[in-house]
């Protein structure tokens, strides 16, 4: 699964700190990602009842907070916060309780002009009127944070545009913990799973084993690495797609940068010539290209040695990934739902991006793979 880190909005009230929040609970309950929403006005009604706005109070609230997603993160439950967290030294009280390394603290930044003309509820007349006191932003202080805190801006984008800044955000401390490639979790369950690209395989190896494995390695660099007699013990498994939608998969992905530099650079360099798809495939896709980078490499040659049948005691498939998945996690004795990591949402049916020619060719170039694991191009 991802890292488990607490995602913490601030900000003035009506900055838009609980809206964003919100949408992100939404997507990640959507895509089976555990979390938990901690949005500060309710905290208030219950858990936080007898606390004031004294500098006493805002910081006790904000202490017991961080104790809350200390406890879920080490439940493995995401923690998304909104809170105002006003001073400097609040949020450095829950970097201290949280840990630097276990929160991503997101600013939504709005001037207090508009927050007052937004006052959705009604909150900012009241504190004018001296309705309510100590009111951050009228008669309380709100620090700005300083440059090196990542903010998302609320004032004059749709709230689509700032979810989408959102998600980038934590694209990017994702990609951060992805850092963590380790064979640790397969030695564990004396298993390998050989992620050919594009196939699910982020999803599968954080679900299953809280990393991302060993990333691309073929079966024959597992072979040489742990020794014919754990080899031929693991329980080895894979997942395989469609190579017509794979393929669409792995162009749009580097169009849009792919995961790392080496991808950005890679797609700078190769791809920046072909505006769709179907230049591409005429234009790029034969036998020599599809070797010179690894999200294009046959699926076969992730599982096959000298021309050998793939050397694997199960092939699951993307197409039934939910039910494969389960099989595997089943005969590991792992419990863990299936996420959905690193999707495309605007990519559509795979058939939309081909005509004749480019399925041909396409069949030509993956042909093995095709015949190897039953695929055929489908028209629906
Ligand atoms: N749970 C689940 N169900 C269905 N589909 C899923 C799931 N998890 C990931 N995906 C899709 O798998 C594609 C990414 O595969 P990888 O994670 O192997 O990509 S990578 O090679 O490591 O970059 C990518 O496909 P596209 O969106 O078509 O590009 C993801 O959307
Ligand atoms: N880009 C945006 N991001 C978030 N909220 C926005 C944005 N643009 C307008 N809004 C509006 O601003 C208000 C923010 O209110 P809310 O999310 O309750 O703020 P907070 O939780 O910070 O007090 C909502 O009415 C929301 O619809």
């Amino acid at each position: 699964m991802v890292k488990v880190k607490a995602i913490w909005f601030f900000g003035l009230s009506a900055s838009g700190k609980s809206t964003v929040s919100k949408k992100l609970f939404e997507d990640f309950t959507k895509n089976n990602i555990k979390c938990a929403l901690l949005d500060a006005d309710e905290i208030r009604n219950g858990l936080n009842k007898d606390l004031g706005f004294s500098i006493e109070g805002r910081q006790e609230n904000i202490r017991r907070i961080a104790e809350l997603c200390k406890l879920l993160i080490s439940n493995n439950i995401i923690p998304i916060v909104s809170a105002i967290t006003p001073l400097h030294i609040h949020r450095d009280l829950a970097i201290q309780i949280i840990g630097k390394d276990n929160l991503v603290f997101i600013y939504t930044k709005c001037p207090l002009i508009i927050c007052q003309a937004r006052d959705p509820k009604g909150l900012y007349k009241k504190a004018k009127a001296g309705e309510i006191k100590n009111f951050t932003g009228i008669s309380d202080v709100f620090e700005e944070p300083n440059e090196t805190i990542q903010f998302v801006e609320t004032q004059s984008k749709a709230i689509e545009e700032t979810f989408r800044d959102v998600q980038a955000i934590l694209k990017k401390e994702f990609t951060k913990s992805n850092s963590n490639y380790s064979i640790a979790p397969y030695i564990k369950h004396q298993c390998l799973f050989v992620h050919i690209p594009k196939s699910g395989g982020i999803s599968i190896n954080r679900s299953l084993f809280c990393n991302l494995g060993t990333g691309h390695t073929p079966i024959w660099q597992f072979q040489k690495q742990l020794g014919e007699q754990a080899f031929n013990n693991f329980f080895k498994f894979t997942f395989v797609r469609n190579p017509w939608d794979r393929l669409v998969s792995a162009f749009l992905f580097l169009k849009k940068g792919g995961l790392n530099e080496a991808d950005k650079l890679w797609s700078e360099n190769n791809l920046k010539d072909y505006h769709d798809f179907e230049s591409f495939v005429k234009n790029w896709v034969n036998e020599k290209n599809i070797f010179s980078y690894v999200h294009f490499i046959p699926q076969h040659y992730f599982l096959c040695v000298n021309g050998s049948k793939p050397l694997v005691d199960f092939i699951g498939k993307y197409e039934n990934i939910e039910i494969d998945f389960k099989y595997v996690a089943d005969k590991l004795n792992i419990k863990a739902p299936l996420q959905k990591l690193n999707v495309n949402e605007t990519k559509n049916h795979y058939s939309n991006y081909y005509n004749e020619e480019t399925i041909s060719i396409v069949k030509d170039v993956y042909k093995r793979d095709i015949e190897l694991f039953d695929y055929s191009f489908d028209y629906s």
